[in-house]
């Protein structure tokens, strides 16, 4: 059980009245990399908030590296090595490439008082790994995002990613607003990190992206989980099914 990433145990978060997710149960082991698919309002994006505490849940269990988890906000799950690439970038235009990987986490070589001294070298050193163990081509990390194609901003919040020692990375569409070339850079860094053991968790839309590159794939309708299917098991008809409901969980219950 050892190599159980992350686990919920029915997760549900409730606005008001909308049951947005409701008895979520779902695990990643190290190593997978896990889609999430389902239509839009599934729950899909709620689901990711909980566990990032991006918003706190109603109730449910989160176990998280070995631990039952309460992370009182984002900066504390990234903290504990969660990294989440969000469908809105969350990337600051005006600054490089390392000030934006490092922004809110900058290493300090010194205090003195209030003030502290930032080691630029150290995280312009941190950038060029990270940059390097995902792949990814920045032509010069001293631009400031805002001069960057929509493809290169993507692979700068994936890098940022990989520049810590993440235990788990989420990815909430991440070539959503993407060209056919970008995204295809970006699915390449998505190789590299599933090649290198990385657990990935991947939202995403696209049937050909998510068989390409996940192991199993989740389902998510109407908040609940309604299906979870390994690769080798679908070709991805069913997976359509559960999406639109043609299929119910109860075949996927019975199935099982
Ligand atoms: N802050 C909120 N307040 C009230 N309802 C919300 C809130 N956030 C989400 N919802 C509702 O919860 C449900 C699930 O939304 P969610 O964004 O998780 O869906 P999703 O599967 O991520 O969809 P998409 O693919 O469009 O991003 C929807 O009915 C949505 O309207």
């Amino acid at each position: 059980m050892s190599d159980i990433v992350l686990k919920t145990e029915n997760l549900t978060k409730h606005y008001g009245g909308v049951h947005a997710l409701e008895g979520a149960n779902f695990e990643i082991r190290r190593g997978e990399a896990v889609a999430i698919m389902g239509d839009n309002g599934a729950g899909k994006s709620t689901f990711v908030r909980q566990i990032t505490a991006v918003e706190q849940r109603t109730s449910g269990t989160i176990w998280f590296d070995g631990h039952d988890v309460a992370f009182k906000d984002p900066l504390e799950a990234r903290e504990a090595g969660i990294e989440t690439v969000f469908q809105n970038l969350a990337l600051a235009d005006h600054l490089n490439v390392p000030d934006n990987l490092f922004l809110g986490r900058e290493l300090v070589r010194f205090r003195l008082g209030p003030f502290s001294i930032l080691d630029y070298k150290a995280m312009r050193k941190a950038t060029l790994e990270g940059l390097q163990k995902t792949g990814v081509k920045i032509p010069n990390i001293n631009n400031t995002i805002q001069n960057m194609s929509g493809g290169q901003r993507q692979c700068v919040a994936i890098a940022r990613t990989a520049t810590f020692k993440s235990k788990l990375i989420i990815m909430d569409e991440p070539t959503a607003a993407l060209g056919v070339q970008e995204t295809a850079q970006v699915e390449n860094i998505l190789h590299t990190l599933k090649s290198q053991g990385e657990p990935v968790i991947l939202i995403s839309h696209n049937m050909r992206q998510v068989m390409e590159i996940c192991d199993r794939i989740v389902v998510f309708r109407r908040g609940r989980i309604v299906a979870n299917l390994r690769k080798e098991d679908t070709d991805g008809q069913d997976v359509v099914a559960y999406i639109t409901g043609a299929k119910t969980q109860e075949e996927y219950a019975g199935a099982a």
